[in-house]
C-alpha cells in the first residue's frame, strides 16, 4: 500500500488540518501518518486556541515517520512560525521526499488568522521552491503573487508571477470566485483549468485542507499531477454535493458520502 504524511496542525471540530487530512486520505486508498504542528482549539464558528508544539519535538516526530513508513508524498498544511517551517524544509531534504503538495494556508475559512507575517516570508524562501505542487485559495495567491485578484485571467497572472519567482507549480483555488468553483493549474510552463459548477452549500469549513490531502494521495499512487488534480477536485466535489451540516457556522465535508444519507 502507498503510503501518505501530513504535516499540519489539529482540528478539534475534526473538519480541517489534521483530521480532514487523516479522513482523505484514508478515503482515497492510501495509509495516513501525521506529523502535528500545533493543536488548534476551533469549531465550526472560530478558533478559540492555539498551542504550537516546538520544533525540537516536530522534528522528533518527522524523524519518527520517515526512518520508518517512508512516504510517497508529503502535505503540509498550517505552520504558524518561521522556526516550525525551517524544521520542515531540514527534515523534508534531510530525506529527500518526494511529492511535497504545500497548501499555504494562511486565515482559516471562520476568518481567524493561522501564520505570522514573518513566517509568510519563510515560507516563500524555503517552502515553496521544494514544493511539488503549492494549492493557494484566491486570497492566498494575492499574498504570494503580490497583485489583487478579481477574474480568471488574473488567477494565470497570479499563478504564473508564483511560479517564476519560487519555482513551483501552482493550482490557484477558485472557491473564493462568486461564479464558478474553476481551479488553475499553471505547471511546466503551462496552464490548464478544472473546470467545477459552484456547489450551493455553506459547509466549507476544510475544503482546502481535504484537497491538498487528496492531491497528495493521488501523487502517493504514481499519478500524474494533472490526473491528481482531477481525481482531487472529483473528491471534494462529491464531498460537498452530500450536504452534510453539522455545527452552528461553516461546518465539516461528508468523506464517507458513500456512507452518508443526508440525516
Ligand atoms: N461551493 C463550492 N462548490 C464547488 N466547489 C467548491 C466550493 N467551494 C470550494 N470549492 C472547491 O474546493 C476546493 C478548495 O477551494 P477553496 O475554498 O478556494 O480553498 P480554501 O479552503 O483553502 O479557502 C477547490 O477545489 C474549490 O474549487
Ligand atoms: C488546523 C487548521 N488547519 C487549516 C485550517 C484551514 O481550513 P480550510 O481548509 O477551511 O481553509 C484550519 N481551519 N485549521
Amino acid at each position: 500500500m502507498k503510503k501518505a504524511l501530513t504535516i499540519a496542525g489539529s482540528d478539534s471540530s475534526g473538519g480541517a488540518g489534521i483530521q480532514a487530512d487523516l479522513k482523505t486520505m484514508t478515503m482515497n486508498g492510501v495509509y495516513a501518518m501525521s506529523a502535528i504542528t500545533a493543536l488548534t482549539a476551533q469549531n465550526t464558528t472560530g478558533v478559540s486556541g492555539i498551542m504550537e508544539v516546538t520544533p525540537e519535538f516536530l522534528s522528533l516526530e518527522l524523524d519518527a515517520v520517515f526512518t520508518d513508513i517512508y512516504p510517497d508524498a508529503v502535505k503540509t498544511g498550517m505552520v504558524s512560525s518561521s522556526e516550525l517551517i525551517h524544521t520542515i524544509v531540514n527534515s523534508l531534504k534531510k530525506y529527500h521526499a518526494k511529492n511535497i503538495v504545500v497548501d499555504p494556508v494562511m486565515v482559516a475559512t471562520s476568518g481567524a488568522k493561522l501564520i505570522s507575517d514573518d513566517a509568510i516570508e519563510t515560507l516563500k524562501k524555503e517552502l515553496l521552491p521544494i514544493a511539488t505542487v503549492i494549492t493557494p485559495n484566491i486570497p492566498e495567491a494575492e499574498v504570494l503573487s503580490g497583485i489583487k485578484i478579481n477574474n480568471e485571467e488574473d488567477m494565470i497572472t497570479a499563478a504564473r508571477i508564483i511560479y517564476e519567482k519560487y519555482g513551483c507549480n501552482v493550482l490557484c483555488k477558485g472557491g473564493h470566485q462568486i461564479n464558478d468553483a474553476n481551479d488553475l493549474l499553471y505547471r511546466d510552463g503551462s496552464y490548464i483549468w478544472f473546470k467545477g459548477k459552484r456547489i450551493n452549500n455553506n459547509n466549507t469549513h476544510g475544503t482546502g485542507c481535504t484537497l491538498s490531502s487528496a492531491i497528495a494521495s493521488f501523487l502517493a499512487r504514481e499519478e500524474s499531477l494533472d490526473e491528481a488534480v482531477k481525481h482531487a477536485k472529483d473528491y471534494i466535489s462529491k464531498a460537498l454535493e452530500a450536504q452534510l451540516d453539522l455545527g452552528k457556522g461553516s461546518g465539516p465535508l461528508a468523506h464517507n458520502y458513500v456512507l452518508f444519507e443526508g440525516e
